[in-house]
């Protein structure tokens, strides 16, 4: 199984067809107002459009209620939903039986401590995203541009697929796939000039950087990404 590459907060026509061309996997919706990476359901509708069937299209949201996925859902028929808030373990199951969709649930981490949190949720979703728990000062829970230390992730041993993220950047992604092996990398602030305003040639060189660290790469050898009992999920 090759390392997925997710592009986050896209919101442009021509940054999204950047991350399509140079092979993004994923492509990442904000739908959180506070975020500088926020998009309208009807600008997210049209970035699905383009993007429907080059890369799985995820949304992601904020402690959404089911009002609001419901719309999400409506408007951009995603191919997965990224829960990025405080969803208990309960919430994450309800949201993911509710709309038939595969479901990312995204955990912070800063200490040895909150790896403790990732065993009721591998029971629930369907991937994990293993994000940088934000600064105490921070206005969003996520697209910080801060990493944390991937040694806590040493010999974990999941049942279902994590992607890396947190402060991720085209300078250390080969680094941290060659060191964690993860089934994916994900990055927002690392491929921007701007709060919010994605950069075509970071993109285009983290994905190029990314790929060439591909455990699964032929060229590189190394164990697959893929974790031995990865969840066969029927709805991914
Ligand atoms: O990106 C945002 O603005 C955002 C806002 C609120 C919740 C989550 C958000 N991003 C989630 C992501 O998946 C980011 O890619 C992830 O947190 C990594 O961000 P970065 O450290 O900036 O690469």
């Amino acid at each position: 199984m090759s390392l997925e590459i997710k592009i986050c907060g896209l919101s442009t026509a021509e940054t999204l067809d950047t991350a399509l061309g140079a092979g993004a996997d994923m492509v990442g919706m904000v739908f959180f107002p506070p975020s500088p990476r926020h998009v309208d359901l009807s600008t997210a509708g049209a970035l699905a459009a383009k993007a429907r069937g080059r890369a799985r299209i995820v949304a992601l949201t904020v402690d959404a209620d089911d009002v609001a996925l419901a719309d999400i859902v409506a408007a951009i028929h995603p191919d997965m939903l990224q829960l990025h808030g405080k969803e208990s373990p309960e919430r994450v199951a309800a949201i993911r039986a509710r709309f038939e969709l595969p479901v990312m649930k995204a955990v912070g981490i800063a200490t040895a401590a909150d790896l403790a949190a990732l065993t009721a949720y591998e029971r629930v979703a369907d991937r994990l995203l293993l994000d940088a728990k934000p600064p105490k000062d921070a206005v969003l829970p996520g697209g910080n541009g801060v990493p944390f230390d991937w040694d806590l992730l040493a010999g974990l041993d999941l049942s279902i697929p994590y992607m890396l993220s947190g402060g991720l950047d085209p300078e250390n992604v080969r680094e941290a796939v060659q060191r964690l092996h993860p089934f994916g990398v994900d990055v927002s602030s690392g491929v921007e000039r701007a709060p919010g305003v994605k950069d075509i040639a970071r993109i285009v060189a983290f994905i190029r950087e990314a790929r060439a660290a591909d455990p699964s790469n032929p060229s590189t050898g190394g164990k697959p990404a893929q974790p031995s009992s990865a969840r066969e999920t029927s709805l991914s």
